[in-house]
């Protein structure tokens, strides 16, 4: 076929010749002075692209773009349907809002290399306050909105930031977020102590600054837009960090993924059109939030890089209004390709099953929908397909990645679709299936999903001041390979199907969160003496997690009671993204005998799963008093309405 010889002939081109592949797409990126090599095997934990080459992602997202033309297209638009508000942002307005902004920060002290906190709703600032950081060579940290102060707290600790630029508020429906005591807190225990904070009050919800440490965002704003200060890009090495990505990793201690200027500009450039399909000028929609790296990558950094207008959209898929939103923002906007979550396609697909708010708009310019962040359900895709008649292409990667791993190369002629596959790995990505020794496995095998070392351009090169638990994450189990901690297949057409976790991470809406991380706040509960959490099937958001709790002796609070506190807890701890919304008291865990809590027989009971007693367990009849807490209060597949277990 003429359209896939495309995708082989380049990701044969790639396999052939890694380093003059990237070489040439680099081409795509300005440089203050040339990388000295593309790539530089001796360097970093596997080697380091664009060694020797200097140059500043701010001036690749805006200031050429400006310096070539494309001043008054819309770099942003903000679309608000939680505040009723519209804005449009070009390119000249957003550079000369973003050196305004930069000009601030540099005032308040802040040098190439320092960290910055940013805490903010889905609001224009938020990718503004992006940018400056880059122009300045400073190194930002994004925090998710949905995260609670505990969390906020152990990022501002362990990147030790400097700065903080926040808002009062964020908006979810029904309610008001609010930023500023959570940061207070965040701030109180955190054990490196921000110097200021830069806080942008919203219409909804203003607070109160703390004097000497807080400063009015648009205050400083106004001063300098008057002063108009040139504030130049500050050159940084093509390895200097841009940015650190907290992800959940096994234990409550989120994994700092690092991200680099250079390789990270080539890759996501080279996405934009290979992968995605779309040409500058265009306008692109990632539907996910900044604090996650969708956001990171395909809100702000790729469609801006290649020259497009993205869309910031802050509202839900359902119920802001209504399950037609997604389509009104795509005709309004003339969005060409549109990437979300599986999750966003159920909920909308639960309020509108015959998909009638499609017809009320005109989605003429609309080419092809992205799905990924969890996997995306046959189901789901069908029903994507029949209701927008484009195509849906799933694709899949990790935060870790910064872009596709895998994927159906638009751009470079889509392959036909495998339903429930997410395609065939993108140039830059050998992906393997090896058992557990490390043995190549053959087609239709399932092993662990591995990468070939090194990796592409764009992902991660360590984790922030932790080389030895990047070491030990990704690189020690499976020596000359990343370890994606993803468990799949590949079949005879080189389609890759990703099936499950080899870790306790899970998928809830597309956020991978740590059900260690939970039961570590689960434990801080005074009642508690053990728990267990793990991740069960669920229609909407994929996954969601159940914890069970045996309590101290003594206690004289009802099960009830107490499971409410444990609930309260994770969402005080962790935040309300982790959807803790399940809590049992149990009388006993199922362990080995060496002591290990049975956790993947638990989730095998709960999804009605094919399911052995363990030989090493210590007392089988644990399981059956488990299955009937969750058959009592209808909890996982095997026990919802009509299901017996
Ligand atoms: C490929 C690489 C990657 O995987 S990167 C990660 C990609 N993932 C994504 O893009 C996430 C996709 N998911 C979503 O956008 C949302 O989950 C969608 C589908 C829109 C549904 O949103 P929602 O209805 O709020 O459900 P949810 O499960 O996200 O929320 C659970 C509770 O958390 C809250 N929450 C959510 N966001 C925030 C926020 N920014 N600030 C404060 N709170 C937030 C929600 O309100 C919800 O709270 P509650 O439990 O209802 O009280």
């Amino acid at each position: 076929m003429a359209e896939s010889s495309s995708y082989h002939a380049v990701y044969q081109r790639w396999q052939s010749d890694p380093k003059g592949f990237w070489g040439d797409a680099a081409t795509a990126i300005d440089w203050f002075s040339d990388p000295e090599k593309v790539f530089d095997p001796d360097a970093g934990a596997y080697g380091r692209w664009f060694v020797g080459g200097t140059t500043n992602t701010c001036h690749n997202c805006l200031d050429r773009h400006v310096a070539a033309g494309r001043g008054s297209q819309n770099a942003l638009i903000y679309d608000s349907p939680i505040t009723g508000r519209k804005r449009a942002i070009t390119y000249a307005q957003m550079l000369s809002e973003v050196t305004a902004l930069a000009a601030i920060i540099r005032d308040r002290g802040l040098k190439a290399g320092d960290r910055v906190i940013i805490y903010m709703p889905m609001v224009p600032e938020a990718v503004m306050a992006m940018l400056a950081c880059a122009r300045l060579g400073l190194v930002h940290s994004v925090v998710f909105g949905g995260f609670a102060a505990n969390e906020l707290a152990t990022r501002i600790d362990d990147c030790a930031a400097r700065l903080v630029i926040t808002a009062s508020c964020g908006l979810e429906p029904g309610r008001i977020v609010a930023y500023k005591p959570l940061l207070d807190a965040a701030i109180a225990m955190a054990r490196i102590k921000p110097e200021s904070c830069i806080v942008l009050q919203r219409g909804e919800l203003s607070c109160e600054l703390t004097e000497g440490r807080d400063f009015d965002y648009e205050s400083l704003m106004a001063t300098a837009r008057a002063n108009a200060e040139a504030v130049p890009c500050v050159p940084v090495e093509a390895t200097d960090p841009l940015y650190i990505l907290y992800t959940s990793g096994t234990t409550g201690q989120p994994k700092g993924v690092v991200r680099d200027n250079g390789g990270h500009m080539v890759a996501l450039h080279w996405s934009m059109h290979a992968h995605y399909g779309v040409k500058p000028g265009e306008v692109f929609w990632a539907a996910s939030d900044i604090g996650w790296v969708v956001g990171h990558s395909y809100i702000v950094y790729a469609p801006l890089l290649h020259g497009n207008t993205t869309i910031l959209f802050e509202g839900k898929p359902v119920g802001t209004p209504d399950a037609g939103t997604f389509w009104r923002v795509i005709a309004e906007h003339g969005v060409v390709a549109l990437f979300t979550a599986p999750t966003a396609f159920r909920a909308i697909r639960k309020d509108d099953p015959k998909a009638e708010h499609v017809g009320r708009y005109d989605l003429s310019k609309f080419r092809t929908l992205f799905l990924a962040g969890e996997r995306a359900d046959p189901d789901t895709i069908q029903w994507a397909q029949n209701a927008l008649k484009v195509p849906v292409i799933d694709h899949w990667w990790q935060t870790e990645s910064g872009w596709p791993m895998v994927g159906n190369p638009v751009g470079l002629g889509q392959l036909p679709v495998k339903l429930g596959s997410p395609s065939v790995p993108l140039p830059g990505y050998d992906v393997q299936i090896v058992d557990d020794t490390g043995r190549q496995l053959g087609p239709n095998t399932l092993g662990n999903v591995v990468v070939k070392l090194p990796l592409p351009p764009g992902a991660l090169p360590t984790l922030w001041h932790a080389p030895e638990r990047f070491h030990k994450a990704y690189l020690d189990e499976f020596p000359g390979f990343y370890k994606t901690a993803d468990a799949g297949y590949i079949d005879e057409d080189g389609y890759l199907f990703i099936m499950a976790r080899t870790d306790d991470i899970i998928n809830v809406a597309g956020h991978r969160l740590s059900t260690g991380g939970m039961e570590e706040a689960i434990a801080t509960h005074p009642d508690v003496a053990e728990c267990a959490v793990i991740g069960i099937a669920d229609d909407m958001k994929g996954q969601i997690p159940v914890g069970f709790f045996v309590t101290n002796n003594g206690v004289e609070q009802s099960p009830e009671e107490i499971a409410a506190g444990v609930v309260k807890v994770v969402r005080d701890r962790i935040g309300p993204v982790a959807a803790f919304k399940n809590a049992f008291q149990v009388k006993r865990l199922p362990k080995t005998r060496s002591g290990k809590i049975l956790r993947a027989t638990l989730q095998k009971i709960a999804d009605g799963e094919d399911w052995k007693i363990p030989a090493t367990i210590d007392d089988p009849a644990i399981l059956d008093e488990i299955a009937a807490v969750l058959k009592e209060h209808r909890v996982g597949k095997a026990f919802r309405e009509g299901n017996d277990g």
